[in-house]
């Protein structure tokens, strides 16, 4: 029996890589019982997304409803949500539910660059959700939209960038550097209870990285209730991905960015 019950609030990637499907098999390999609540359908493969379909937000609260009230939950990961409505929708459950150890990635922009957050609903994302997440990861370009900043383009600048991003009201903030170059991927953790800690891996050379913000995000929350702190949690989820990445070649998913492989210490 597991212990601990993780939900993803998120969208759907058929491809398998990104989105609640993403999510539910790292919540597997990390020993806890995944739950989802689909905030949007996506038509997406390994070569891009190539339409969204948002669920009301009236039907993405009737989910949270009707789940919160039956089931214990130890921690949540919120991924793409889509509109404002859906935003606000999440955030309101929040509060309504006192869900416990909320793990945010502000989902914008696919790596194929296809949106996955209308433009105007980033207020939202940054005044109604951001201060009631326990940890927020985005990426740098997702930094830059919430911070209506330029992107940062070295770790000095990440760092700084990553405090500001405090200032947002999130009790924690992993800015995540997948998107720097250089010979390792440094992620940087900042909070308002404890000093600030780097996780640095080395990058792997590989086209493969769909869903990576995914897999780590979803990591972290199955990891939260399992681990003494947050930042040993960060550091298991950090372990675990960049092992999905190393490994991420074994799997054909199609033609395009490929997914990471979740389940690297079993097949
Ligand atoms: N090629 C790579 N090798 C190792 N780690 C990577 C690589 N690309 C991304 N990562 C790591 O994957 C996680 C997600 O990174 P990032 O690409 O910044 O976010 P997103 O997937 O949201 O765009 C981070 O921990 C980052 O350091
Ligand atoms: C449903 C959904 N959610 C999130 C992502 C982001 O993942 P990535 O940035 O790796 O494309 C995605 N492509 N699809």
């Amino acid at each position: 029996m597991s212990a601990y019950n993780i939900v993803s609030i998120a969208g759907s990637d058929p491809s398998g890589g990104a989105g609640v499907q993403a999510d539910l098999k790292a919540f597997s390999a990390h020993g806890t019982f995944g739950m989802t609540v689909v905030t949007a359908l996506t038509a997406q493969s390994t070569r891009g997304v190539t339409g969204v379909h948002p669920v009301p937000a009236r039907f993405v609260a009737h989910q949270m409803d009707t789940l919160f009230a039956d089931a214990a939950v130890h921690a949540v990961k919120v991924g793409m949500l889509g509109t404002s409505e859906v935003t606000e929708a999440v955030a309101e459950a929040i509060d309504h539910h006192a869900l416990p150890n909320v793990v945010v990635d502000p989902v914008m922009v696919a790596k194929s660059g296809d949106r996955l957050l209308e433009a105007s609903a980033v207020d939202a994302l940054r005044t109604k959700l951001l201060p009631r997440a326990d940890l927020v990861t985005p990426n740098l370009p997702e930094a830059a939209d919430l911070l209506e900043e330029p992107e940062a383009t070295d770790l000095a600048s990440m760092r700084a960038q990553a405090w500001r991003l405090l200032e947002l009201g999130p009790r924690r903030v992993l800015l995540k550097g997948g998107h720097l170059a250089g010979g390792e991927s440094v992620d940087v953790l900042v909070s308002r209870d404890a000093d600030p800690v780097e996780f640095r891996a080395p990058r792997v050379a590989t086209r493969n990285t769909h869903g990576t913000g995914c897999t780590l995000s979803s990591s972290i929350a199955a990891l939260l209730p399992q681990r003494p702190d947050v930042a040993a949690a960060v550091g298991g989820a950090k372990d675990y991905l960049t092992e999905a990445i190393r490994r991420a070649d074994e799997i054909d998913a199609g033609g395009g960015q490929g997914p990471v492989h979740h389940f690297h210490a079993w097949w």
